[in-house]
Parts: structure tokens; C-alpha cells; sequence
């Protein structure tokens, strides 16, 4: 098949997916006000594969068919390259808004099969053929999919397995004619409603003793007993009023496996505790999709970058303490591009012949990201102040009584007409104190995992790779 059309992926969501919003069960995902926004916005991202097709799409060799870049395995530095410009494109159309749009997994799965050397070892042959298989299927299908990996929290001072009497983590609970029984949840699943595909993989490891919850495994969204429990929704139906909540509110649900039957070729791996535990680090999870989501980090920040230094100049605030904040913005932006660039540049071979990023410039910008980004909200919310507030709605504009006090008192500095200035505000406060802002940099402190627990896994791969050369001179030069 290859690539789909918009079009095309918005018909693949009538289907018997179970999604629960606000109470009841979303029957139309493409059409519901509640999620039809977003879903307009993917079906775009779908036809942008046709408006850039020398960026978004290649020949693949077996099938003959066109298919998106974002499935390729990259096999050397140019493959990367060529990789890096498909998700600039696709995070410059979301704005970097949308952490979760389907090039997401898309590397993720890419990055899994190009790695048999580790998934095929231990008796995990046919898991291994599975994935490589499941992933052609993903691609030549082009498939939006979701993935869930980490467990519900429920007393971080237990094992994560313990929680509900070792009922709540997902587990398989038989062996069935056609494959495997699982059940239990997942927190969080972005994208899910809005998803063909779920894959579930590991997120923390287990210990021994948890093989019935080493299970890796992908299922249709409309999996009978896979049942969504999605958040609020912060769409708004109102682009004039809300731009960024009315188009990019991805949505995250909760996902529960409530007796859900895996099919014996979605099956990935089953029971293997250490081969669970070391196939996100062995296979280079890491930097492999950290290409994607700094790809997409830098895109956000220079939009925001772009848009606290417009704010300043709506009001011609140049105070030192202004053009200092604006230029923090510019640092994180350029810090990430220059990590993002650091890393690219030392790819190599990381086993079957697949090329990743070196994992160093990422491994220091994955906890600290999560900083940066509350931090440039700060700003943005220190620059706009009440202005942030000062927003009627565009429905007031159209008020012919109103309009021409609108037009005086709202207006900003330089002749900037108050329509205008209305517009940047209402599009900075989407950005950093709607329902939509806030949940968004929620994302950008956990999507990856929390800063600390990143800082100190930077820390134990610092200390293993170092030999403490400088340190060591200076004693030797002093021993007596
Ligand atoms: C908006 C949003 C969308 C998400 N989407 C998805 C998705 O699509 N799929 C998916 O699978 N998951 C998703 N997640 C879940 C995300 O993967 C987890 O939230 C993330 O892995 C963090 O795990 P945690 O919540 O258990 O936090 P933790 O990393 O456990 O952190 C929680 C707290 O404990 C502290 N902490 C924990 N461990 C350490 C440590 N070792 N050292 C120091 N401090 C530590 C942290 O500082 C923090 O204060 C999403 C989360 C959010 C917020």
C-alpha cells in the first residue's frame, strides 16, 4: 500500500477502538469537537508526505512502494541526514507542538528491527522475526501508532510489580490457540485515540521473578478489551481564539488491558526478564530517538524564541532584563541545535550495521531539557504579564460598538494595530497558561523520563567511561 493520504488515515479511525472522554464513549474520533481538531491536524501531517515527497518519502526496494522516511533504519551518516530533514519537516508543520505525532515510533520501531543482534539472542528468535516482520507491516501500511511504556504509579516505596497484589502492571495471564492473554495498564499513551497501533515496550526494568510481565507486544487500536480512558480534552473549536489548543491537542490516555488477546506474530518477546531489560540500552533507544525529539525541541524553541521577541517589540520592551531573557531563549536554542548537530556528527555502526547518533551530547541534554523548557514559559509569562490577559475574544471584534475601543486601548507600541496585538497575546497564553500550555510542558519535564533520574543515569555513565585522567597526573605528581 505506502504512503496514505490524509484522507486515508482519517477513515482507518472508524473503527471499535474504546475511547472514553469526559464520561462517554467517543464513537467518531475524526468528527467528535472534542478530538476533531487534532485529528485534522495528522490527517495534514499525513498529505505533507505528498506536498515534500523528496523529504517525507522514499522507494522501497522489496515492495516498489513509496513509503515514509520516518521507517527507514538508518544505515549510515546520509541515512540519518536524510532522516534528520523528514522530522524537521514534520516538527516544523506541529510547531514542535505535538511530541507524539507518528514519526515518533515510527524511529522507535526502526531503530528496534535494525538491531536483531540484540532482540535474537536467548531463544528469542521468532520474538526478533516478529518485530522486523511487524515493522515492515507498520510501514508498508503507514500506520499512526501509539506507544505505552511506563507502569502506573501507585507506592514508589514497593516494586512497581508489587502494586495491587501484582495485578495493576501489564502481565501476561495465559498462553492462548492464537498467541497470549495479557492484563493490567499503562500511564501514559499519547496519540492513543488518534492511533491505528499500540506497542508496548519496556520502560523500567524488572527483576527476577517478573517474567510474566517481560512481555512485548503491538495490537490494533480496536483490540477487543483495550480500553482508553483519555484525559480532559483541551481542544478548542475556536482556531481564532485558541490557534494551538484547537490544532494540536494529541491527547493521553491511560490504557488498560482488560483480558486482551496478542496474536502469536505480535509478540516481541515473552519472558525473557534480561533480554527486557537490555534491549532499550543494547539496541541505542536512546540516542536513536532523541535524533526525533530534538529535532522537534529545537523547532519549538525557536518558535518560542520567535515569540517572546515579537511580544517584547509589541510593546517596545527593550529593558536590559528583556533583551537578557530573550537571549536565554536563544541559548537553549542554540545549545540544543549544537547537541543535536554534536551528535549527528559522531554517529557510527551500533551492531547489524545500524548508524545512531552518539549517545553522549544526548545522554547530557535528556535531563535538561526538562529545565529549559518551564524555564522559557517563565519567561514568556514574565514578558507578556497582564497582556497575556488582555485578549477579547475575535467574536468582540466583530462588535461594531465595541471595535473602535478595542482598536484604541488594545493597540501596542509602534502603530501595531490592537488585531494584531490581540493575536500574538492570545497565542502566547495557548502557548504557556491554557489547559493546552500547561499540560504541554508537563510533557516536556516527563515525556522521556524525569530530569533527576537522568542526571543520574548521566552520572553512572560518566563515571564508567572515565579513567579520571586529569585527576590521576596531578596525584602521581604529588605522591610522595
Ligand atoms: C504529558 C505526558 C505524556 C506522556 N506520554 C507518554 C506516552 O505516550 N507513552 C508512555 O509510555 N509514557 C508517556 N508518559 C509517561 C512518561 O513516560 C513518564 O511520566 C515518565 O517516564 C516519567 O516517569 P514517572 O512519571 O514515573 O516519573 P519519574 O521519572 O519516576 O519521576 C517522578 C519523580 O521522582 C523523581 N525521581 C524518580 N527517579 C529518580 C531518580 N532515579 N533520581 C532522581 N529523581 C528521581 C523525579 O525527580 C520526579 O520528581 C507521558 C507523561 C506525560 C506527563
Amino acid at each position: 500500500m505506502g504512503a496514505r493520504s490524509g484522507k486515508d488515515y482519517l477513515d482507518g479511525l472508524t473503527d471499535d477502538r474504546e475511547v472514553w472522554l469526559g464520561g462517554e464513549r467517543i464513537k467518531d474520533v475524526a468528527n467528535d469537537p472534542r478530538t476533531a481538531g487534532a485529528a485534522t491536524t495528522l490527517a495534514r501531517l499525513y498529505d505533507l508526505h505528498f506536498d515534500h515527497p523528496e523529504k517525507l518519502l522514499r522507494l522501497d526496494p522489496v515492495s516498489g512502494e513509496q513509503v515514509p522516511v520516518t521507517h527507514l533504519i538508518p544505515r549510515s551518516a546520509a541515512d540519518l541526514a536524510t532522516r534528520h530533514d523528514a522530522l524537521a519537516c514534520i516538527a516544523e508543520r506541529t510547531l514542535g507542538l505535538m511530541g507524539r505525532s507518528p514519526d515518533y515510533v515510527n524511529v522507535t520501531l526502526a531503530g528496534f528491527a535494525g538491531r536483531p543482534d540484540v532482540w535474537g539472542r536467548d531463544g528469542n528468535e521468532e520474538g526478533t522475526a516478529n518485530l522486523v516482520a511487524y515493522q515492515r507491516e507498520a510501514m508498508l501500511n503507514d500506520w499512526a501508532l501509539t506507544h505505552a511504556i511506563v507502569n502506573p504509579t501507585v507506592d514508589r516505596s514497593q516494586p512497581e510489580t508489587a502494586a495491587g497484589g501484582g495485578d495493576i502492571v501489564v502481565h501476561k495471564v495465559a498462553d492462548t490457540s492464537r498467541g497470549i492473554l495479557v492484563r493490567g495498564a499503562r500511564a501514559l499513551a499519547t496519540l492513543a485515540p488518534f492511533a491505528d497501533e499500540m506497542f508496548v515496550y519496556p520502560g523500567y526494568p524488572l527483576a527476577e521473578g517478573d517474567e510474566k510481565y517481560a512481555v512485548i507486544f503491538a495490537i490494533p487500536m480496536s483490540t477487543p478489551g483495550l480500553r482508553l480512558l483519555c484525559r480532559d480534552s483541551y481542544s478548542s473549536p475556536c482556531p481564532a481564539d485558541q490557534p494551538l489548543s484547537s490544532r494540536f491537542d494529541e491527547q493521553d490516555a491511560v490504557v488498560i488491558f482488560d483480558d486482551v488477546e496478542v496474536p502469536r506474530e505480535r509478540v516481541f518477546l515473552d519472558g525473557n526478564v534480561d533480554l527486557y531489560n537490555r534491549v532499550m540500552q543494547r539496541s541505542g533507544w536512546t540516542p536513536n530517538i532523541m535524533q526525533q525529539t530534538t529535532i522537534r525541541a529545537v523547532t519549538k524553541l525557536q518558535f518560542a524564541w520567535e515569540l517572546a521577541t515579537r511580544m517584547a517589540a509589541a510593546v517596545n520592551n527593550s529593558s536590559p532584563a528583556t533583551t537578557e531573557m530573550l537571549g536565554e531563549i536563544w541559548t537553549y536554542l542554540e545549545l540544543t541545535r549544537s547537541a543535536l548537530l554534536a551528535a549527528e556528527a559522531g554517529a557510527h555502526e551500533w551492531g547489524s550495521g545500524t548508524w545512531l547518533p552518539a549517545e553522549p551530547p544526548f545522554a547530557a541534554l535528556r535531563p535538561t531539557l526538562p529545565r529549559w523548557f518551564p524555564r522559557v514559559n517563565e519567561i514568556i509569562k514574565v514578558l507578556g504579564s497582564h497582556s497575556l490577559l488582555a485578549t477579547p475574544a475575535w467574536s468582540e471584534l466583530d462588535n461594531a460598538e465595541l471595535r473602535p475601543l478595542i482598536d484604541l486601548y488594545y493597540q501596542g507600541a509602534n502603530g501595531l494595530p490592537a488585531k494584531d496585538r490581540i493575536a500574538l497575546f492570545r497565542l502566547a497564553w495557548d502557548f504557556v497558561g491554557s489547559s493546552f500550555g500547561g499540560r504541554a510542558e508537563l510533557y516536556e519535564r516527563f515525556y522521556l523520563g524525569s530530569s533527576g533520574r537522568f542526571l543520574t543515569l548521566a552520572q553512572k555513565m560518566a563515571a564508567r567511561s572515565s579513567t579520571f585522567p586529569l585527576l590521576g597526573s596531578v596525584l602521581e605528581a604529588t605522591e610522595r
